[in-house]
């Protein structure tokens, strides 16, 4: 495998995290989203390039809470996998997360060992979230924050998904 460089996306990346995305979402393993949502979110990914340029992973933190961020779309694609592609791409995420002052990183994954060997644990069925906060999360459109307060209307895309958390710690 040639050299793999982890770095924040840019908007001409939009076109090869679709490209990578797609079967998977056909899979059911990841959600596609709309071109113009990646472009509105692009400032949340970072992407994985091999050295011919080809775009072989991507990863995405969302932030939900002044605490609280997500991991989403964190892909690598199938002829890269087992190289540490994904788990660069995740400590890079972890380290966005600190930086960003958030002290939970939430995902929903069918990749339970995986990101259990990246210090996530498996989430209590009902985490604690103060009422106050609950109330202010239920106003988000975002289908990852209804995801992650377990809201019926989103239970289509979570079955069979694991929610997991893991602490870091906030820079500054
Ligand atoms: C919150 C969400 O986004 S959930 C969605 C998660 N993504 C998916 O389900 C999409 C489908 N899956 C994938 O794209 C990939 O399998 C990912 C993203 C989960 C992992 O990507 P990879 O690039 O394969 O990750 P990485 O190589 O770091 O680790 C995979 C395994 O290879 C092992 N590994 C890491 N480096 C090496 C290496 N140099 N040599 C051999 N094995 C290695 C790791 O120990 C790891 O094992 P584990 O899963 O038992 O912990």
């Amino acid at each position: 495998m040639t050299e793999i460089h982890i770095r924040p996306a840019r908007t001409s990346d939009v076109h090869g995290i679709k490209e990578l995305v797609a079967p998977m979402a056909a899979e059911r393993i990841l959600i596609t989203k709309d071109t113009v949502t990646y472009y509105e979110n692009i400032q949340e990914f970072v992407v994985a390039q091999d050295a011919e340029g080809t775009l072989v992973g991507c990863g995405a933190l969302h932030v939900m809470w002044e605490d609280l961020a997500e991991v989403r779309t964190l892909a690598t694609s199938p002829a890269a996998r087992g190289h540490g592609v994904g788990g660069r791409m995740l400590e890079e995420l972890l380290a966005r997360a600190s930086r960003l002052g958030v002290s939970r990183v939430f995902c929903l994954t069918f990749e339970v060992p995986f990101f259990a060997a990246h210090g996530f644990e498996v989430m209590a069925n009902q985490e604690t979230i103060p009422p106050e906060v609950f109330t202010e999360l239920l106003r988000s459109h975002d289908e990852g924050v209804a995801e992650y307060l377990d809201l019926a209307r989103v239970k289509p895309n979570t079955l069979g998904n694991t929610r997991m958390i893991r602490s870091v710690t906030p820079e500054g």
